[in-house]
């Protein structure tokens, strides 16, 4: 249910509260800390326990998203991202335990949260600070193709109360690796259709983008692009036979609400219907694991961002 990303040889998972002492000991290392503005050293166990929380709020919120990165079970280091930053900018921000230090642990994770993040999240650009004595980031960041934006001061706690030099960095959504901008006549708005199958109890059908499409791993309403020649709910129609083998007529299909949401290059326009009949049982054609989930449990999926304005809608309609 949790989003991970595959990083071979390392995992990402979302950090989760059993890993305060395993970031304790990582970072209560004054070579570890040193490079991270915001914390003392030495660095307290319950800072750690506080900060976990904070992270597992704010990837509630959709307001960031940290990442334990994993060498088997093992916690290694930490990777994250924070949006809300100026110019729909997201900022990164990462560590490796020392004993992990000199493997490429940070260069097999950055390129791939980059990427993911790009993918994923309503953003346009990747922000980095790294203390200018921190040689090892800066070449990882020159070598991941952020550029140097400038030179900040700003106070690190472990270091004492003077600001100390910070190098800024930026990278710059790539679009023309936006499959999206491939034919530059195509219309910016992409019309994606979707359906809230309604069960008996209540329950509420999400479906796993399949490892492979973007956005893999987040939990979405079923549907799909409207082609050109279709309507909505014809679109509807075929992608329900296709992504889950069931048959819905146009009648049992209720226009609930749409999403119209910026996502980078693009303007997502998304019509949701409700369904509560249809026939067969559905099942992932395409590999995809689908969940019947109670409007409670709604929030503990992780969604594409322009779904979660869904959420209390979704609410309201089942538990009124
Ligand atoms: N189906 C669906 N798509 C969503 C939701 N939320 C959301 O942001 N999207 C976005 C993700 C994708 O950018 C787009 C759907 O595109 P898609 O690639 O899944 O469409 P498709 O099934 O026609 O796939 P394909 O044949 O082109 O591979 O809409 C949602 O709840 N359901």
């Amino acid at each position: 249910m949790s989003l991970s990303l595959d990083v071979a040889p390392y995992t990402l998972r979302p950090l989760c509260t059993g890993d305060g002492a395993a970031v304790h000991r990582l970072v209560n290392d004054w070579s570890v800390v040193r490079m991270l503005s915001h914390l003392p050293f030495p660095y307290p166990r319950e800072l750690a326990d506080q900060w976990i929380l904070s992270t597992i709020d704010r990837q509630t919120a959709g307001t960031a998203w940290h990442f334990a990165i994993c060498e088997g079970e093992m916690l290694i280091g930490c990777i994250g991202l924070s949006l809300g930053h100026p110019n729909q900018g997201a900022k990164i921000g990462y560590w490796v335990g020392r004993p992990y230090w000199q493997k490429g642990v940070a260069t097999a994770c950055v390129r791939p949260v980059v990427e993911w993040a790009f993918e994923t999240l309503p953003i346009s650009r990747i922000l980095a600070d790294v203390a200018d004595d921190n040689l090892a980031s800066i070449a990882l960041l020159e070598k991941m193709d952020f550029q140097r934006s400038g030179t900040t001061h700003v106070p690190f706690l472990s270091r004492g109360p003077d600001p100390y030099p910070v190098l800024t960095y930026c990278r710059e959504r790539d679009t023309s690796m936006d499959t999206t901008r491939t034919d530059k006549a195509a219309s910016r708005i992409l019309l994606v259709v979707a359906g809230v199958l309604i069960d008996g109890e209540g329950r509420i059908l999400l479906a796993q983008r399949p490892p492979g499409k973007p956005l893999a791993g987040l939990w979405e309403f079923p549907g799909g692009k409207v082609e050109p020649h279709e309507a909505p709910e014809q679109a509807l129609i075929r992608e329900m036979h296709e992504e889950l083998g069931i048959d819905i007529a146009s009648g049992c299909l209720a226009p609930f609400t749409f999403v119209s949401e910026n996502i980078g290059s693009r303007h997502l326009l998304m019509p949701l219907y409700v369904c509560r009949r249809w026939r067969g049982q559905p099942v992932g054609k395409e590999g995809q694991a689908l969940a019947w989930v109670t409007a409670d449990q709604l929030d503990a999926y992780p969604m594409p961002a322009p779904d979660r304005p869904l959420i209390p809608l979704l609410k309201e309609l089942i538990l009124g």
